[in-house]
């Protein structure tokens, strides 16, 4: 199998990185001078060693240790300062990336629910702005430094370079063989780990059902396996680091130690002065810390090395939206030819070939029976899915030459299973809005039959919601969600089942709803299984397996079609549920 093309990706990825190349220059530079400042410790040393304990002077004593601790306040300065640069580029990545991950991870949603990269998506982001703002680069950074070191350690006696380069060579080959040997446990630990949490997120939600079919035992025991078998995985990955860590840690502390006794008997042998000795054991703790340091966040640049490589597949999956030439507000003509669509991730068509035409202020049932096509055309509609074949045009528009967010505002929609979110009842009316024009809101709720109800609510249109709370009911939820779809005076509205949880009231407030959109010019869409929904409807569409079994006025449709006509025109003029 082919491996996805990412370059799209990578290159968004790369351009926002970029973006913050001055910051990585400035603590690049930082990192030089910090390094260079890391030479004032061995020089100190060789001094005191070699100039002041042999004269027994005090004032050079004295003129050293001032010099060097203002050499240790500007390191320390000037560390300070590259890491706070460092943690300023991980987070202008963040900020340039934010709106781009949120929207590919949604519209990866709609397209392809579940897909992996959509998943951990804002995670992923947030791993590589930690890491890129961590010191696990700047061990990076530091790295050239080490040959630079080694080199300087030569100097002082060939014998300790080749100890220093021997040293070197051993810990990096540990670091390579920590690589390959954790790469694959921590993969596999973090992708179970993710599985547990996934699951434990849906049995959170569906929490009612669990306890109402007495599911709780086995839910626990399939969290649970994913679970142990989570922490199992990651237990062996970090035992694996942790082994790592702790001998390259120890390996770094022999080999200063064996330094000195190999600088000892240099010294012994009259090859070496004393102050060299402790200067070459100092320099080569400095030479390999860079090294120690990237072991040591081993876990963090692992992850932040697949949170790198998710992101690039989610961006170059879901391309950027293109700018599009502001339209002026449609008239609420809507048509579809010869539409066809293909629900994401599946290779069979569940709408083929279908058309229609809905002039303004008219509204057109669509009936058929289960798994017909109804809500996959409620969704084309809806901008939701694309068309595989075929176009759907607003005012002679395709869809997609609306930006989604504002064909969102001409089109409201009331899906089969209302979501509320978390916040306040407005707020949820007025689509998240973090503004909610406060007149339109009850103008909406209004039309929705909700107004009096949300009164009686604890705190009015202010009651606070939480997403997975159940304190309203089923039709409460309806007529919120329907309050919703009529915010902002969309042109169309498409209601998905509007009357399955719907008393008379409801039902009735539906149709008043629909009847002043009509009068107003602008159109309805009502996706139905019952006949109440359809009673306001001029024209009707039947849909059987995806396909147009009829299109045309009702009473035609229905007479033509429909073998029940007889009952359904009998609920005519009734209002509510039959
Ligand atoms: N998300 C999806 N992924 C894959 N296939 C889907 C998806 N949603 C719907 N389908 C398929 O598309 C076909 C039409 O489904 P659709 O939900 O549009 O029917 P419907 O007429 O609205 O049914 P109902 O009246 O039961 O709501 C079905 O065969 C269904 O299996």
């Amino acid at each position: 199998m082919r491996a996805p093309d990412t370059r799209a990706g990578r290159q968004e990825l790369q351009q926002a990185r970029a973006e913050s190349r001055s910051l990585f220059t400035s603590a690049f530079v930082f990192s030089i001078f910090v390094n260079l400042l890391m030479l004032t410790g061995p020089l100190y040393m060789l001094q005191i060693y070699d100039r002041v304990l042999g004269s027994r002077s005090e004032e050079t004593l004295l003129a050293l240790s001032v010099l060097v601790a203002f050499l240790y306040l500007m390191m320390g300065l000037l560390d300070y300062a590259r890491g706070r640069v460092m943690a300023r580029a991980g987070a202008r990545f963040q900020t340039l990336l934010d709106s781009r991950v949120f929207s590919a991870v949604l519209r990866s949603e709609t397209g392809r629910p579940g897909a992996e990269a959509a998943q951990t998506g804002l995670r992923d982001l947030e791993i590589v702005q930690r890491f890129l703002g961590s010191p696990a680069l700047l061990a990076f950074f530091d790295m050239p430094w080490t040959p630079i070191f080694l080199f300087a350690i030569f100097i002082f006696h060939p014998w300790l370079g080749a100890l220093a380069v021997a040293g070197g060579i051993t810990l990096v080959c540990v670091t390579l063989l920590n690589q390959w040997r954790t790469r694959q446990p921590a993969l596999e630990a973090a992708g179970m780990g993710q599985r547990a949490e996934r699951m434990s997120d849906q049995m959170r939600d569906e929490a009612e059902a669990v306890e109402a079919l007495g599911m709780r035992g086995s839910t626990f025991d399939r969290w649970q396996m994913a679970r142990g078998t989570a922490m199992d995985l990651q237990l062996a990955a970090s035992d694996r680091a942790g082994a790592f860590t702790s001998a390259t840690k120890s390996l770094r502390l022999f080999l200063q130690s064996a330094m000195l006794g190999l600088g000892a008997y240099l010294v012994l042998q009259n090859e070496l002065s004393a102050g060299a000795m402790i200067a070459g054991s100092i320099l080569l703790g400095r030479a390999l810390a860079p090294v120690e340091l990237a072991i040591g966040q081993w876990e963090l640049l692992q992850r932040a090395s697949r949170g790198w490589q998710n992101l690039t597949r989610l961006l170059s999956d879901v391309p950027p939206e293109i700018q599009r030439t502001p339209l002026p507000r449609p008239a609420a003509r809507l048509e579809g030819q010869q539409v066809t669509v293909v629900p994401p991730g599946e290779s069979q068509a569940s709408l083929r070939m279908v058309s229609f035409t809905l002039p303004p202020g008219k509204a057109m049932g669509v009936i058929g029976p289960s798994g017909s096509g109804k809500t996959t055309l409620a969704r084309a509609i809806t901008g939701v899915w694309r068309c595989a074949g075929g176009k759907i045009r607003l005012d002679g528009a395709a869809l997609d030459q609306y930006d989604p967010d504002v064909l969102g505002q001409h089109i409201g929609y009331l899906p089969q299973r209302v979501t509320l979110f978390d916040g306040t009842i407005a707020e949820n009316i007025a689509r998240l809005s973090t503004q909610p024009d406060p007149k339109k809101v009850v103008e909406a709720a209004q039309k929705a039959a909700a107004h009096e109800m949300i009164l009686k609510l604890p705190q009015g249109y202010d009651t606070p919601l939480v997403s997975a709370s159940n304190r309203l009911s089923g039709g409460q939820v309806q007529r919120i969600g329907l309050a919703r779809a009529l915010y902002g005076d969309p042109v169309i509205l498409v209601l998905d089942e509007p009357n399955s949880n719907l008393d008379n009231e409801g039902s009735e407030a539906l149709n008043r709803a629909i009847r002043q959109m009509k009068s107003e010019q602008r159109s309805v869409i009502i996706m139905a299984h019952r006949p109440a929904a359809i009673q306001e409807c001029e024209l009707l569409l039947v849909l059987d397996g995806g396909i147009r079994r009829a299109f045309g006025p009702r009473d035609e449709v229905l007479s033509e079609v429909v073998q029940n006509a007889a009952q359904i025109q009998s609920s005519k003029g009734q209002g509510g549920v039959s």
